[in-house]
């Protein structure tokens, strides 16, 4: 009867406030008492006992730092934070500090405890099984924080911690008599007072996300503490915050139904920590598949299929290239705006993929793991609305790609890279933002398009939907038995850029095993000049190009920053060469979208990338650009037919990838102008990719400037960038 009635406060208030207090939790006075002293006695310290602790690394074991934010808030908050994660893996006495130490274990304990207890209530409250939300291990990780917010003399002019909500399932804090936290509710600010012996508890945001908003995770602050003493807290979060966990959470099944259907899609907690980053909190509306609008060869016969040929089918296409492109908002204020929007590109979609059927399709493996695209019913294009509770201006920088921006395209909880049997072939993602922004996540299959594939289907998409009726120029053709094998396969060169390659430099641990950052540079045009000048003025019969000259300097610097060892290693350089242009006897008809690419590779050891001239290692990356033929290419699809590699190979590989050929930005106009942004977003999953990209955003000036986005361990950033810009 009690433990019901207590159930019920619980669910009302979760609720309600996302708030509430409690007393006769079991843990002696004396315990709360010690703690607060602990914590103080710890602050109070001299700098030298306490220099020895800190860090701004929360992924580190324990962690002490004044303002988390810093570096990123508006203003700095008055306040002191000593912590450490006490679950699953408690700490070592002799890491904490030794003047509360003990006291933040016996602590931790009581919370965990309390926690699992207050999980068991609020499973009750949400109708489910008591151990539901311990069973998918929201008691199973705890941080914990020590705060320490001094007397403030001018407490009007700042906060002790600012408006935020907590990245947690569900946060216990223990406040001493001195008050300032407030919750907010209908835009006011509520005291929540101190209470002496209660605990107050509130719900996070991985809580909010998973009761699908039956519980909410209310915004909270701690005004600047005017008073003449400090004020202690202590919070206990039941969150992993920044250490791996690869558990996925979405909705829980039970709580939904056809009028409460899932709000969120399943994240791990990790993709969801980004999203809270970049506080672009995503909500999927709809998901629906588009067909072609009117018959296609497809629907003839069921047994349709098509063929893919060697260069369409390598492992590297087995991808879905992400990309997304924003829209600022027009003068536009109809109310329905956001249904007109999807409608015109969801019209226009149908409309061009009668022409473009094969992207309404599916992929197969046939005999000896080759690929086809088959047909049926429940196939199509999928298109995703979603929508953000925040302004375009809150992404930061739209000028150069950011990861954070990843939840703007959308992925099955459980996909695999390069696994990409049965998954739609055209993903779109439209995200609409509070300023009328929007933005186009599109995931395209580089099995079906290669990048100047991808542009023609891109413009004649949008084409289509500007003008409101079907525009294909040119139209487009399959063909892709132009490039079948020869019989007997003739494989006439190594193609290097395939060999299975041990790993036996350092790079792997640098790349992957760090948490690299994603690093973008501007070069402008006047820069690519001087490059290519500093390699011909080292040797005047160098005849290459702009891209040859910044390859090469991009390389060296790169090996050059990381430090790469050992000095006789062989590294490759490989890069994408179009050879549409270069076909001699195999003809192409216009229209034709496949993959027409082939990877040049340039091969030199540690010690030449570094040491050689640039013009040197400029000729290099040139003559292995030339070596890309016809000839070339068809030797290729043969080494494919007989290899038929399966894994995509990184050893000692620095891969470059050019979008700065595509018109991205012209091609892109669907009728609402051209878009701020084209591009990709996140690299860090393939670390060894450099991208260069087009600078062509209405808002970037457009001086022909490109960007060289990469990948690189934190501690090779200073120099790559001392070295990429010559100032070394
Ligand atoms: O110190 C307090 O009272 C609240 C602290 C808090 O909200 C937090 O650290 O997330
Ligand atoms: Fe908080």
């Amino acid at each position: 009867m009690r433990r019901r009635s207590v159930v019920e406060k619980i669910g009302e208030a979760s609720e309600k406030w996302g708030f509430f207090q409690v007393i006769n939790h079991g843990i002696q006075l004396e315990v709360l008492e010690r703690m607060l002293q602990g914590i103080r006695a710890f602050h109070e310290q001299d700098s030298e006992a306490k220099k020895r602790f800190y860090t701004r690394d929360f992924s580190s074991d324990t962690y002490y730092a004044s303002n988390f934010d810093l570096y990123t808030s508006q203003g700095a908050s008055w306040r002191d934070t000593v912590g450490c994660y006490t679950a699953p893996d408690p700490p070592r006495l002799e890491d904490l500090p030794a003047v509360c130490g003990e006291i933040m274990m016996e602590f931790s304990k009581h919370m965990k405890a309390l926690g699992e207890l207050l999980f068991e209530l609020l499973s009750e409250a949400l109708g489910l099984n008591s151990n539901h939300l311990k069973d998918i291990d929201c008691a199973k990780s705890q941080v914990m924080f020590c705060q320490y917010y001094p007397p403030c003399p001018q407490p009007n002019l700042t906060l002790g911690l600012s408006k935020h909500t907590d990245f947690s399932f569900l946060t216990v804090l223990l406040q001493d008599n001195i008050g300032g936290l407030q919750v907010l509710r209908d835009q006011t600010w509520i005291d929540v007072p101190p209470v002496p012996g209660a605990l107050v508890v509130n719900i996070g945001d991985l809580l909010q996300l998973i009761t699908n908003d039956k519980f909410i995770s209310a915004e909270h602050r701690v005004v600047a503490n005017g008073s003449t003493e400090p004020r202690i807290s202590a919070p206990c979060f039941f969150s992993t915050f920044m250490k791996a966990n690869p558990h996925v959470y979405g909705p829980i099944k039970e709580l939904l139904s056809e009028e409460n259907p899932a709000k969120y899609r399943e994240l791990t907690i990790n993709e969801f920590a980004d999203i809270f980053r970049s506080k672009t909190i995503i909500t999927i509306n709809s998901k629906f598949l588009v067909h072609p609008s009117s018959p296609t060869p497809a629907d003839q016969s069921p047994r349709h299929s098509l063929y893919l040929s060697n260069l369409d089918d390598t492992v590297g296409a087995r991808v879905l290239t992400p990309s997304v492109y924003f829209y600022r908002s027009s003068n536009d204020q109809t109310k329905n705006r956001e249904s007109l929007v999807l409608k015109r590109l969801q019209d226009a979609l149908a409309e061009v993929l009668v022409l473009y059927y094969p992207l309404s399709g599916r992929l197969r493996e046939v005999e000896n793991g080759k690929l086809e695209v088959f047909f049926g019913a429940e196939q199509g294009a999928l298109m995703v609305s979603a929508s953000s509770s925040m302004g375009l201006d809150y992404l930061g920088d739209l000028t150069v790609p950011n990861p954070a921006w990843l939840p703007l395209i959308f992925h099955y909880p459980k996909e695999e890279a390069y696994k990409i049997l049965e998954m739609p072939l055209l993903i779109v993602q439209v995200t609409f933002f509070t300023c009328g922004g929007f933005s186009l996540g599109i995931r395209l299959c580089h099995c079906i398009c290669d990048g100047f594939g991808a542009m023609q289907f891109l413009a004649s998409w949008a084409a289509t939907a500007k003008n409101g009726r079907l525009i294909a120029d040119p139209e487009p053709v399959w063909d892709r038995e132009v490039f079948k094998p020869r019989n007997p396969p003739m494989v006439k060169y190594t193609h290097d850029e395939y060999l299975a390659v041990e790993e036996r430099s350092n790079l792997t641990n640098s790349l992957w095993e760090t948490k690299p950052l994603q690093k973008c540079y501007r070069i402008n045009k006047e820069f690519q000049c001087r490059v290519k000048s500093i390699a011909q003025g080292q040797d005047s019969s160098l005849m290459c190009s702009s891209f040859d000259a910044m390859a090469a300097h991009i390389w060296k610097s790169w090996v050059k920053a990381l430090d790469v060892k050992p000095l006789e290693y062989n590294l490759r350089l490989t890069f994408s060469v179009n050879v549409r242009t270069r076909l001699e006897a195999l003809k192409l008809r216009e229209g034709f979208y496949g993959n027409v690419v082939c990877l040049a590779c340039a091969t030199s050891s540690v010690n030449n990338v570094m040491n050689d001239t640039l013009s040197k290692t400029t000729r290099l990356v040139q003559e292995a650009r030339v070596r890309v033929t016809e000839d070339y290419l068809r030797s290729m699809v043969d080494y494919v037919e007989v290899k038929r590699p399966k894994r995509l190979e990184f050893g000692g590989k620095l891969m470059i990838t050019q979008w700065t050929r595509f018109e991205m930005y012209e091609t892109a106009d669907f009728g609402w102008g051209k878009p701020v942004y084209a591009g990709p977003i996140d690299l860090r999953p393939t670390p060894q990719v450099c991208v260069l990209l087009p600078q062509g955003g209405v808002e970037s000036g457009g001086d022909q400037s490109m960007v060289v986005c990469l990948c690189l361990p934190p501690s090779a950033v200073h120099k790559f960038t001392r070295l990429l810009s010559l100032n070394d």
